[in-house]
């Protein structure tokens, strides 16, 4: 068991730094669209199942609190919260709906979409993109593996975040530094601390 654990902090730290290559880049790209949509007095809508349903929660409890520095709050909502609109999309449509139907109510031209699925192949993550889609919002993909079905739907003012690795746990531990990351652009760049 110890071995294992061990081993789960290695292949964690590794696939970090794989990502920190492979990922600076795109990092840094989607964290530009998110200044500009704030900028122009946009918000972020986020969403995903499970360990990444907890990530979007993340995301916009840091923006609509704070991240590390004091700061204004920030405007995102996390679609995977509201389980009276869940349970009822889901119980009257479908599971699928449970995220594109918010997205169709809450979001407009302008607004940026987090997208957050390991597999890439999540189908209400993929309602989500199209309603987002069709709404003209940019949008920001962490996913993992190969893309999935994801990664065939975007286009050139979206960005992919894709995790190296083939293991779901692995992927959500980096997409949680990515989130962090995409924090630290948005507070950094948006609120510049000035030096005493
Ligand atoms: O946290 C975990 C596994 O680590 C699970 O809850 C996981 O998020 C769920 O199985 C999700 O439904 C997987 O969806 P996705 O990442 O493929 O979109
Ligand atoms: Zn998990």
């Amino acid at each position: 068991m110890l071995e294992r654990i061990k081993s789960n902090f290695t292949e964690s730290i590794q696939t970090k730094i794989a990502a920190s290559e492979a990922l600076a880049v795109p990092i840094e790209q989607a964290g530009m669209v998110m200044v500009q949509a704030l900028l122009n007095g946009k918000k972020i809508l986020s969403c995903g199942n499970g360990g990444s349903a907890g990530d979007a929660q993340h995301f916009s409890s840091e923006l609509l609190n704070r991240y590390e520095t004091e700061r204004p709050s920030l405007p995102a909502i996390a679609l995977t919260t509201d389980s009276s609109t869940i349970t009822s999309i889901a119980n009257d449509y479908h599971y699928d709906e449970v995220f594109s139907k918010q997205v169709r109510a809450l979001g407009n031209e302008g607004d940026v979409l987090l997208a957050i699925s390991t597999s890439g192949n999540s189908k209400n993550v993929i309602k989500a993109i199209e309603a987002a889609v069709a709404r003209d919002m940019p949008i920001i993909a962490l996913t993992g593996r190969d893309g999935g079905d994801i990664a065939g739907l975007l286009g050139e003012n979206d960005v992919e975040i894709r995790v190296p690795s083939p293991r779901t746990a692995r992927i959500q531990e980096v997409h949680l530094l990515v989130i962090h990351c995409l924090c630290e652009i948005i507070d950094t760049t948006l609120f510049p601390q000035t030096e005493d």
